[in-house]
């Protein structure tokens, strides 16, 4: 049997009864590190699950379903995913493998960040498109998430933003030689992103005096999500680019423009700058 398990947002303990049991009967057990990570270390969730677990990074998730998937018709085998399995996009690739090769599959969920969002008070049945943004580099600045949240804000729908991040990343000097050296992993922040953002809401505004985004905007910063350090931050776009909310993860909200008064009570308590009853979000 092929299990696809999910581990939460928390630490090494937020893994399911069933999720645990499974994992101690394995033949080999992988845990996934490219799309999320846990704060908690690997040889920590190596002494709580009493056994050893292989790294798949992004290579081997992608590249190399076949070595996971292998022998999981006679021995059971499990690939560890934080969060919930479903909350990457990479991870449906992975069933859709195991049911061509007539592996049976079975999947354990956990919490994801696509609904402990809702820690912040903003309704989950009002969020629109989740958007990722990507680290920018000299020549390659893609804005096209943009156009998503201005939808959203349009249909007064919340956006999810989620922060990029960049592991196994080769050092410029190595990329022309066979044997690469990397560079350490980066972790979007709230700041970053909210810095990015704000540069996209000039450029726009000059061109098309696109008023849906400014930097008079509200957003809602989460950091370590379902962790004891879990940290949330109201303010405007332009005070985002300079919270700093600590160690990854981090998400970025941008709250529609009409909330319930339910979801501006919830936001208040972590807005020290703002009168939310009296903003024009
Ligand atoms: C590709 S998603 C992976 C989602 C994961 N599989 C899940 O179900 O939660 C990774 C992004 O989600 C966000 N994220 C994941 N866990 C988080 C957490 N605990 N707190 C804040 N943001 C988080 C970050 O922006 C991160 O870069």
């Amino acid at each position: 049997m092929f299990y696809l398990i999910g581990l939460g947002l928390g630490d090494l303990k937020d893994i399911t009864v069933k999720g645990l049991e499974i994992v101690k009967q394995c033949s080999r057990v992988y845990l996934e590190m490219y799309t999320s990570i846990l704060g908690c270390s690997l040889e920590d969730m190596q002494e709580f699950y009493g056994r050893p677990l292989l790294l798949a990074d992004r290579d081997l998730v992608e590249q190399g379903a076949d070595e996971i998937l292998a022998g999981a018709g006679e021995s059971d085998v499990a690939l560890l995913v934080v969060g919930d399995p479903f909350g990457a996009t990479t991870h449906t690739d992975f069933i859709l493998r195991a049911k061509e090769k007539n592996i049976p599959y079975k999947v354990i969920h956990n919490a994801s960040i696509m609904n402990a969002v809702g820690c912040c008070g903003l309704q989950l049945y009002k969020f629109g498109e989740t958007v990722s943004i990507p680290y920018w580099d000299e020549t390659w600045k893609p804005d096209s998430f943009y156009d998503k949240i201005k939808l959203n804000r349009l249909h007064n729908m919340h956006t999810l933003c989620l922060l990029d991040i960049k592991v196994k990343e080769p050092t410029p000097e190595s990329l022309m030689r066979k044997r690469k050296e990397y560079m350490p992993p980066r972790f979007m922040t709230v700041a970053e992103a909210a810095h990015q953002l704000l540069s996209i809401v000039e450029k726009k505004d000059s061109l098309e005096k696109n008023t849906v985004l400014n930097e008079q905007s509200l957003c809602v910063g989460l950091a370590r999500v379902g962790q004891e350090s879990q940290q949330i931050a109201v303010g405007t776009l332009l005070e985002m680019r300079s919270t700093d909310l600590g160690g990854p993860l981090h998400s970025l909200i941008i709250p529609a423009k009409e909330m319930h008064p339910l979801e501006v009570e919830f936001l208040q308590q972590y807005a020290a700058s703002i009168k939310l009853d009296d903003y024009n979000h």
